[in-house]
């Protein structure tokens, strides 16, 4: 299945909601849900510069040391990202790295901890457009190795599981709304508890499922924004997100050398 065909519409060569043109994205994409996150990248790159701003999609490429390397802002949630994700590939991407903000399950992972997700339950819905639900969302076990060996070099302590990936923030997550005075989380928090996910955010699984239908790599490292058991949030978690895209960097560089580039390290 080829997800641009001729028939997709283009806005003077470039796609229509990225606004990009081939050659405009590195082969590797990192995909932020924010797009104010893409900005931390001007920092932690060489020539980074922004070549398209359009609703909730930025998108800027650089390098990291010898690497051309994209950042692409998903927006929140599945539908947006699927057009991320469509139009990246069709411009070349090989590889999607999620790096996101995510609330955690399990008590004992403090706030600014790394989630590297291995797999997603699909409750985003886009995705079912693509694949019946019986099709796993997974991250490419190249994607996972590179990023756990990104954090053990640095000394960052992680952890893996399986997220569930939703089309809700509010009541799919087990939290009440602004305006509700009277709402049970605990117990649809539990529904995720006994399945043993480590983690719950947004968009994950439309990238894993459409990644694989196309054979590119996947993955994702998140930084966790909440501890939905203790009820904790970090508020101000600009260094646990500078650290995560660090990794993500590093995480990407491997994977390149590796896999894409070809050429293992010695
Ligand atoms: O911080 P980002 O990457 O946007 O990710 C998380 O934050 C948003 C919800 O606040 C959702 O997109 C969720 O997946
Ligand atoms: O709890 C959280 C935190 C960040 N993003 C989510 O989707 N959920």
């Amino acid at each position: 299945m080829n997800f641009i065909s001729a028939s997709s519409p283009k806005i003077n060569g470039k796609m229509p909601h990225l606004l990009c043109e081939e050659g405009d994205i590195g082969e590797i994409v990192l995909l932020p849900g924010d797009p104010g996150r893409v900005e931390l990248f001007q920092e932690l790159c060489e020539e980074f510069r922004i070549i398209s701003r359009n609703r909730e999609y930025t998108i800027g490429t650089g390098y990291y040391k010898d690497m051309k390397i994209s950042v692409c802002s998903t927006g929140i949630g599945a539908a947006s990202t699927e057009i991320a994700v469509a139009q990246l590939i069709g411009l070349g991407a090989k590889a999607l790295i999620r790096i996101g903000g995510t609330g955690v399950l399990k008590k004992e992972i403090p706030c600014g901890s790394m989630i590297i997700n291995t797999g997603a339950m699909r409750l985003g819905g886009t995705s079912t457009f693509y694949a019946p639900l019986e099709y796993p969302a997974v991250a490419s076990v190249e994607v996972i190795d590179s990023l756990i060996e990104a954090c053990e070099e640095s000394h960052i302590q992680y952890y893996t599981g399986i997220c569930a990936s939703i089309a809700s923030f509010y009541h799919g997550q087990g939290r009440a709304l602004p305006y509700e005075k009277e709402y049970d989380e605990a117990s649809q928090l539990e529904k995720y508890q006994k399945l043993n996910l480590v983690n719950l955010e947004m968009e994950a699984e439309t990238i894993y499922t459409m990644a694989s239908l196309q054979n590119i790599y996947a993955g994702s490292i998140c930084s966790v924004h909440c501890n939905r058991v203790t009820d904790q949030w970090e508020v101000d978690n600009a260094k646990a997100q500078r650290r995560m895209c660090m990794l993500a960097l590093e995480g990407a560089w491997k994977l390149n050398k590796r896999y894409i580039k070809g050429g293992k390290e010695s």
